[in-house]
């Protein structure tokens, strides 16, 4: 951008500890908690009810406030970007750790709404460049997901990482908890998927299963492409959240060598192998529905298997993850505040990085190819520097 495009237009920004902001009929307010003054806590006006929501002793006027929460520093900039979501950057630490959007209407925080019947807003995450679209892979218990996954860890370790879901089911000899499973308690589990931690969970074969979001999160942050292994339910439920995946189901050559592959396996009992095996009809059969998998791969010989599920990967076009500009530039303490915004394009004033000739540090925050993350990352922001003036 030239140094003729830059305007400074007049924006409902707001600098300073507690922030106001109108949209639609509410008023959201962010500020300090009163029992932790570093962390945020929000407060909603609802005009059309003239109702407040804040923590309360009544547990239906207290918003549930869902999401990791920035830690509040000296002060923030603060401006909506959509009906949906509210920009926040905080000030006094590293660009990367700064970039914050509080969610006050997006699908998630609506589903969030409807269960818990009171006010819901979400924390996420500002994060710059896409990472890569996470692998989900599904199929009849015994197909061979976890072989495969396993060759693709060893093979790749730094390349793909696997989500570790939780289970209410007993370890399996040699599994290790936190890196095959979680191995949680049901109440446990079900508290936490109250509290909309899981980005899916199931019923499967008499066991409850999810896929927390620091799961996928936590491998993406990495930097790696993240493989969840998950029943087919739990592929459906993905499919409707905001995280762009690739879903690909694996089938057994025939029934016959499934119900071989499973009792040779030696991990469950009759009972347990029978229940498998009519899931199994049941998960086959929806393989074929018009837009829940993308690939269908057969795995008869492992290695034919394997070499085409590398395929099926290498041909992706997904974007790599771009933090050139963190790496080079933004590792610094920095201040910045909002100055002007389009519908796109957010610019960014530096308070503390003047240049050496006094000149004032701005930078473009492109918000145009948000995409879905699981909730608790907003990623796919661009960021360049603008020239000084
Ligand atoms: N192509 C193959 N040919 C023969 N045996 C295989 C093949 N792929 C995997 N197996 C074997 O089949 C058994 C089941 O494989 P695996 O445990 O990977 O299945 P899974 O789909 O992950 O099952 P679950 O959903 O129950 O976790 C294992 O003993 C594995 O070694
Ligand atoms: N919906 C989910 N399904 C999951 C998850 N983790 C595993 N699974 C599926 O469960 C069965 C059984 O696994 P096992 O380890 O007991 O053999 C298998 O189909 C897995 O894909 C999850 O987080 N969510």
């Amino acid at each position: 951008m030239g140094e003729e495009a830059v305007h400074f237009s007049v924006v409902d920004a707001k600098d300073c500890k507690q922030s106001a902001f109108e949209v639609g009929d509410k008023t959201y307010v962010i500020c300090r908690s009163d029992d932790d003054l570093k962390t945020s806590a929000v407060k909603i006006h609802d005009k059309l009810t003239q109702t407040w929501y804040c923590i309360s002793s009544f547990h239906w006027l207290s918003p549930t406030i869902l999401g990791e929460q920035p830690l509040l520093t000296k002060s923030q900039s603060v401006i909506p970007v959509s009906d949906e979501k509210i920009l926040v950057i905080e000030k006094g630490v590293p660009l990367n750790e700064s970039i914050w959007f509080l969610e006050i209407d997006t699908p998630f925080v609506k589903q969030q709404r409807k269960i818990k019947e009171t006010e819901v807003v979400s924390w996420s995450k500002g994060v710059i460049g896409v990472g890569q679209k996470p692998v989900v892979i599904s199929g009849p218990s015994g197909v061979g997901k976890g072989t495969l996954i396993a060759k693709l860890m060893k093979d790749y370790p730094s390349k793909f990482g696997f989500s570790v879901s939780h289970t209410t089911r007993s370890p399996r000899e040699k599994e290790i908890d936190g890196v095959h499973y979680h191995f949680t308690e049901r109440i446990k589990i079900e508290k936490d998927i109250s509290e909309g931690k899981f980005l899916e969970f199931a019923h499967v074969h008499g066991n409850v299963y999810g896929t927390s979001i620091e799961a996928v999160e936590s491998v993406t942050d990495e930097g790696k492409r993240c493989i969840l292994d998950i029943d087919v339910q739990g592929a459906r439920s993905v499919r409707a959240s905001s995280l762009e995946a690739i879903f690909i189901f694996v089938c057994p050559p025939s029934f016959e060598e499934l119900e071989k592959r499973l009792r040779a396996r030696g991990t469950e009992t009759e009972e347990q192998i029978q229940k498998r095996l009519r899931n199994a009809q049941a998960e086959l059969d929806q393989s074929n529905e018009p837009g829940l998998f993308h690939h269908l791969l057969v795995n008869d010989d492992l290695e034919t298997c394997y070499e085409n599920l590398k395929k099926l990967l290498s041909l992706d076009d997904d974007q790599e993850d771009s933090d050139d500009f963190f790496n080079k530039e933004d590792k610094e303490t920095a201040s910045y505040s909002i100055v002007s915004k389009t519908d796109s394009e957010i610019l960014l004033q530096s308070e503390t990085n003047e240049g050496k000739n006094g000149a004032i540090h701005l930078l473009a925050l492109d918000l145009s190819s948000l995409s879905g993350g699981a909730p608790g990352r907003t990623r796919g922001l661009k960021i360049g520097s603008v020239n000084s003036f």
